[in-house]
């Protein structure tokens, strides 16, 4: 394979269930992510972001296809890719809490081998980087989730990957936290590492990546530049009428690309477009009907990203 940090060819993984057909988690998934590049990775619950994340760092097999990260194979050079990559996972997942934060990171890397000089210069490095030094004598359990976070990232780092996969970092962060965790993010790439970051927050993904990509039920819909996915925003709008009659919602609902007519509460109809021809469409008939009281706003990320996969991503922010 090519020197990309990460490419995936074809890539299949079907999960086995019990006296049901197999579950496709991923289908046929083809992408490549150039070295330096920060690539985010949006879907919903369910998607098949974490099955990704597991094929690369060679956990879960693929069922069909390939995957390599830095030109190593992760069936045939899975010592080899685990060695070049980090995994950050969100929430609470793979931290020992009652071991400290230095402790759990001087576990780390001893596991991957360091040895102990280098092992105690290794991690006071990472816990001074990720503003953890003063707490690192305590507990993890007595950490707060932005903290864990943090350590998390440089567990990530023991072993100084070329390729970062941070799966739902800020799952469940405040804002603060979730800023300051996202301003790392932003020196990993500075600092040429290249990062896969899987998020259904696609306000995160579009602040901190070159590139996203959609997976929707298996598939990668599509894989653009954060500016391209604003293309996509800018394509729809949002009207809100106040006093819509019934008859008139009607014919509102069916004029070429309105993607939805929804009643927001007594009086007010939220009106969703997805072309600039639509709203002229739609503007022109309510004027002619006489209904003046109309506002335009554009709709969030979140809202345009709820329009690409349907009602599936009704998780998106949660
Ligand atoms: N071990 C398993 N056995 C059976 N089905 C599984 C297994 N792991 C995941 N799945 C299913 O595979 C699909 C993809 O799951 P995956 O965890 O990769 O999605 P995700 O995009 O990471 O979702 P989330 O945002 O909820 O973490 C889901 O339908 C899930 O239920």
């Amino acid at each position: 394979m090519t020197g990309s940090a990460i490419e995936v060819r074809e890539l299949t993984r079907l999960y086995r269930r019990k006296g049901k057909p197999e579950l496709r988690a991923l289908d046929r998934v083809t992408l490549t992510v150039p070295r330096g590049e920060v690539h985010g990775l949006l879907g919903p619950n369910g998607a098949g972001k974490t099955t990704l994340c597991r094929v690369l760092s060679t956990v879960l097999l693929p069922s069909s296809g390939d995957a390599a990260v830095l030109g190593r194979d992760v069936v045939r050079q899975a010592e080899e890719v685990k060695r070049l990559i980090g995994i950050v996972f969100g929430g609470d997942r793979g931290l020992y809490p009652r071991l400290t934060g230095r402790q759990n990171l001087d576990l780390w890397a001893s596991l991957y081998g360091l040895h102990r000089k280098a092992r105690r210069v290794r991690v006071a490095e990472l816990l001074e980087r990720m503003g953890l030094s003063e707490r690192a004598e305590e507990r993890v359990q007595t950490y707060s989730r932005g903290m864990k976070q943090r350590l998390h990232l440089a567990r990530g780092l023991v072993c100084d990957p070329g390729v970062l996969l941070l799966d739902e970092p800020t799952v469940g962060m405040d804002p603060v936290a979730a800023h300051d965790f996202r301003e790392l993010v932003r020196e990993l790439r500075t600092g040429g590492h290249t990062v896969l970051l899987t998020t259904h927050d696609m306000a995160e993904a579009a602040a901190l990546s070159d590139r996203v990509s959609f997976l929707d039920n298996g598939r990668l819909t599509l894989t653009a530049s954060p500016e391209a996915v604003g293309d996509v925003v800018s394509s729809h709008e949002r009207l809100e009428v106040r006093g819509l009659p019934a008859a008139l919602r009607a014919r509102v609902a069916a004029l070429p690309a309105v993607a939805a007519v929804t009643a927001v509460d007594g009086d007010t109809t939220r009106i969703e477009t997805e072309t600039p021809e639509a709203v002229r469409a739609v503007l022109l008939l309510l004027v002619e009907e006489g209904i003046t009281d109309i506002a335009r706003t554009r709709p969030s990320l979140e809202e345009v990203y709820l329009h690409l996969v349907g009602d599936r991503g009704m998780a998106v922010g949660g």
